[in-house]
């Protein structure tokens, strides 16, 4: 579209609008009208939002709204859903939301729906083969250890989801490995059984550096305690989109577990890409974690702006970045088991949205995704939330809580409690007479998410929250949250530099600064 997000009637509205907002504390707004929650809320399934803690009034959200027609933000919504090439600069769809689509979604080609229930099943039965023992290595034992090896969206999203609901019973011990530092790989094997350790490779290009390094000690691993090569393909099982580059590794083509290249690899923890938390959370689980991301795909899908949660929070968060200026945002669930969450919203929002130029091409004058970062609560409380609270910058914060736990367990009690008096403070701050250093401005925006308990579903709604609230700034934005380019200049200059090592002479054109570095380098190593 030619329509530029600065000259939308709606863009120039909200800027109207802004200085009324900015110059009132939160807490007016609240004194201003007592139906401020009831409008600033809403709940989807078991999932309660609050967003009254925020500078808006229901004019701020009518106006985005009417952006979002502006910026033509239902057609985009249709597009991601049918599978249209929307990844424009590699030409290809972002059809995540297929991998946990129902059977009967009449949207979707019947080849891929059976291309994905097909991989489903393979994944099933390799959970149970796995747990019956009847898959073995080398010395014909049953593997006991699963390591999942895999970096970026083929890691922190099995991760998090592994670590969330990864309590049931099972004979498995599973394990991630990412770093390419040898260190990780190294602790995580310290006390596995080469003979009973299964190893998935999960990379949806199989070209990773990282993911390849890590792949080839684990062979090193095997082959050091005894493993011959020709049984090394017992010990290993691939996910990816690269089924010919995975084979070419090594990979025996009956354990290749696929998905395909319209899944976007932060988008991935649906598919194939996934298999080290499948194996965790079991068939069971991952089928409800599927459901909890439909629900959301379906209300995300089916309502209006005006009560569509991510299209909200996405509308919040644009208000806060481009009309606020604020530059942060930090994700503190008080819940152990969303420990990696943060980690997980890190890559999603920034790997999606840190972008500056529109889908044309054309370079943007406006800012895009926050950074992202945070922590678990109550631990945050205990190391950043000092400057969240008097700190010179104001730091968005959306909260996220169980409700319901052991009731005579009062630290389960205690935990909400402190998540709701954090975000109260806040908000509302308080004054210290004679005492300045003790002074909160409070007037910090934040949402909150409260949730039953932390179930499959609960999970995969939250996680769909968050890559629709991510489209959707990307629809104001202009931009495409489906590539990442950027990431490429590292890893090309990674590869130069493995050439400049080996051939010292030619490193002239390195900056003097990176050239000193490698020389450093090659004298604490001997690469001279
Ligand atoms: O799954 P692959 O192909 O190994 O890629 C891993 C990660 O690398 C990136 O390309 C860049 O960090 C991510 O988008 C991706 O999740």
């Amino acid at each position: 579209m030619n329509l530029r997000l600065t000259e939308a009637r709606a863009w120039q509205a909200l800027t109207e609008h802004f200085p009324e907002m900015r110059d009132q504390h939160l807490r007016n707004l609240f004194a201003a009208d007592p139906e401020r929650v009831r409008c600033h809320t809403l709940e989807v399934g078991p999932l309660y939002a609050d967003f009254s803690k925020q500078p808006i009034t229901a004019t701020t959200l009518d106006l985005f709204a009417r952006l979002a027609d502006e910026m033509e933000l239902s057609s985009a919504r249709k597009q991601l859903f049918n599978g249209a090439n929307i990844n424009v600069t590699e030409n290809r769809a972002a059809l995540h939301t297929a991998l946990r689509a129902a059977d009967t979604d009449a949207s979707l080609a019947a080849e891929t729906q059976s291309a994905i229930r097909h991989e489903l099943a393979r994944m099933t039965d390799l959970h149970r083969r796995l747990t019956i023992g009847q898959v073995t290595g080398f010395s014909g034992q049953a593997i006991s250890h699963v390591i999942h090896i895999g970096i970026g969206g083929s890691d922190l999203g099995p991760r998090l989801l592994a670590e969330a609901l990864g309590t049931q019973q099972t004979n498995l011990d599973i394990r991630f490995v990412a770093n390419l530092d040898p260190a990780d790989l190294e602790r995580t094997l310290a006390d596995c059984a080469p003979a009973r350790t299964l190893f998935i490779i999960s990379s949806k290009s199989f070209t990773t550096l990282e993911t390849r390094s890590n792949f080839d000690a684990a062979r090193r691993w095997l082959q050091a305690a005894g493993c011959h090569d020709a049984d090394l393909q017992r010990h290993f099982i691939a996910a990816t989109a690269s089924s010919d580059t995975a084979i070419a590794a090594g990979i025996d083509a009956n354990n290749i577990y696929r998905f395909w290249d319209w899944v976007g690899g932060r988008y991935s923890v649906w598919s194939a890409a996934g298999l080290g938390a499948f194996l965790a959370v079991g068939p069971a689980s991952f089928e409800q974690f599927l459901a909890g991301a439909r629900r959301m795909d379906q209300h995300f899908r089916d309502s209006d702006w005006r009560h569509n949660l991510p299209a909200l929070l996405a509308f919040i968060s644009v208000w806060q970045v481009n009309f606020f200026n604020y530059g942060s945002h930090a994700i503190v669930p008080y819940d152990q088991r969303l420990s990696r969450l943060p980690d997980y919203l890190c890559q999603l929002v920034m790997e999606s949205n840190g972008k500056s130029l529109r889908q044309d091409g054309q370079p943007i004058d406006w800012q895009t995704a926050p950074v992202t970062w945070g922590g678990v609560g109550s631990n945050a409380q205990h190391s950043f939330f000092q400057a969240l609270h008097q700190g010179t910058r104001v730091v968005p914060v959306d909260f996220m809580a169980p409700l319901a736990g052991d009731a005579s367990d009062t630290r389960q009690r205690n935990l909400l409690l402190s998540c709701l008096a954090q975000s109260r403070a806040l908000m509302c701050g308080q004054h210290h007479p004679g005492e300045p250093q003790r002074d909160c401005p409070g007037n910090r925006p934040s949402n909150t998410l409260l949730y039953p308990q932390l179930s499959a579903e609960v999970l995969g709604m939250l996680l769909a929250l968050y890559e629709h609230k991510t489209f959707v700034q990307a629809q104001l934005w202009q931009i495409n949250p489906f590539d990442q380019w950027g990431v490429e200049l590292g890893k090309s200059m990674t590869r130069e530099l493995a050439q400049q090592v080996e051939t010292p002479a030619s490193n002239t054109s390195l900056d003097a600064s990176t050239r000193s570095l490698l020389e450093r380098y090659r004298a604490a190593t001997g690469a001279e």
